[in-house]
């Protein structure tokens, strides 16, 4: 039993999900694009990378040979040509957005199977009763935005004018989502926080999966950054979740990075925040030293996502690639006896994909631990495979989807 790791690799999809064209994804592939953009020399950053995607680590375990099981093509530069040494297959995801809520909520077992709210691809696209009630409800007299954008690119054309008015920009994206950007010293932090709260209970009859708080601080729209003080106000998850499951069960579930807001705080014992990959990877280390025999720690790397798949950067996102392989061994030196460590993902982010939205794909299931021999472990049908694989392997009771792979 001992304990069980899963680090999930926000937005890093292989390609070939089988309903992505009723998504308009038809041929996204995250690790596979931007594989050849960069055998192609189209990922080289002067001082951060160049040449072929190099990730031997992820490769050995099975990545490459679970790229080319998703979709049928070999990913360029994922030349491992022995036996994996790691459980090795892919993922389909059962529920109906790509978003990371649904993607997280059915890696721990439960599937989305309702439909969230949207917003349409018009100018204005939240409807008056909402925004007036939002205005009403609050101290704010107007919003900005009000459109499907990209997080940086709005902080930058009406940040400016958000400054000058105090109007809060409201936004939103292909997700179940209202983002509310505000300048953390003129508008204020606590405000925007208690502007989200208002927002999220008026946002319900809606059925909209998250209010997200985007704070950034600067003096002009060239210098405007969004600070690390994003916060997601999330609906809570429509069945207990495995994470609910353990802590019943007396278990305690490490929740590094974004986990713990992703499920609404609900079955997280203990959260450790980080700033970026790096020291959500420290802080994922930090938690192996922590935790006993029949807990879970689960991990978010949110860099992959919202640094380099939202914002359309191949080398960036190949550069994060290379240093997460560089420091896998890191993770995998600190494995005991009866560990069993999954990564996955929760959705793609083609960053070759036109827009800036998530793409509807597969995700890689690679998973190892002292003493497991590799071995194939085929097409999942559910995310919820692996939910059903912790519970298995850490001693609980089944859940109702899913099955393990173990
Ligand atoms: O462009 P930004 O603000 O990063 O938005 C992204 O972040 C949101 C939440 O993950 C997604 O809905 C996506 O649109
Ligand atoms: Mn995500
Ligand atoms: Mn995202």
């Amino acid at each position: 039993m001992p304990r069980a790791i899963l680090c999930v690799l926000d937005s890093f999809g292989i390609g070939g999900a089988p309903d992505a064209d009723k998504f308009g994804d038809m041929g996204s592939d995250t690790l596979g694009h931007i594989a050849e953009e960069c055998a192609a020399g189209r990922g080289n950053r002067e001082g951060l990378r160049t040449g072929p995607l190099c990730l031997p680590n992820l490769d050995r375990l099975g990545l490459g040979a679970a790229a080319k099981r998703s979709n049928g093509i070999s990913v360029p530069g994922l030349d491992f040509t022995g036996e994996p040494v790691g459980l090795w297959g892919h993922a389909e995801e059962v529920s109906n957005g790509k978003d990371t809520p649904s993607g997280h909520w059915e890696i721990a077992g439960v599937p989305v199977l309702f439909d969230w709210g949207y917003f349409p691809e018009a100018i204005p696209t939240f409807p008056a009763e909402l925004t007036d009630a939002v205005i009403a409800g609050s101290d704010i007299e107007a919003v900005l935005g009000n459109k499907h954008a990209s997080g940086t690119v709005i902080i930058e054309e009406l940040g400016e004018e958000h400054v000058r008015t105090g109007h809060p920009i409201f936004y939103t994206s292909a997700d179940s989502v209202i983002q509310i950007a505000a300048h953390e010293s003129h508008f204020g932090l606590d405000r925007l926080y208690k502007l989200c709260e208002i927002t999220r209970e008026l946002a319900n009859p809606y059925n909209i999966g998250r209010v997200i708080a985007r704070p950034f601080d600067g003096d002009d729209s060239k210098t405007f950054k969004r600070t690390a003080n994003r916060r997601d106000y999330s609906v809570l998850p429509p069945e207990p979740t495995v994470l609910d499951r353990l802590a019943a069960a007396g278990r305690t579930v490490y929740g590094i990075g974004k986990i713990s807001d992703i499920f609404a705080h609900q079955g997280v014992s203990h959260v450790l925040k980080g700033a970026g990959n790096e020291e959500l990877f420290d802080k994922t280390l930090e938690a192996f030293s922590l935790a006993s025999d029949g807990d879970l720690i689960f991990a978010n790397f949110i860099d992959f996502d919202s640094l380099y798949g939202h914002r359309r950067d191949v080398p960036g996102y190949a550069a994060a690639l290379e240093h997460f392989d560089q420091r896998l061994p890191e993770m995998i030196d600190a494995l005991k006896d009866g560990d069993l460590l999954i990564l996955t993902a929760d959705h793609g982010c083609d960053p070759t994909w036109r827009g800036t939205d998530h793409t509807r794909e597969n995700v890689p299931v690679i998973a190892t631990g002292p003493g497991l021999s590799g071995k194939p472990i085929g097409g999942r049908k559910t995310f919820a495979d692996i939910g059903e694989t912790v519970a298995k392997h850490l001693g609980i009771e089944p859940g109702k989807h899913g099955q393990s792979f173990i």
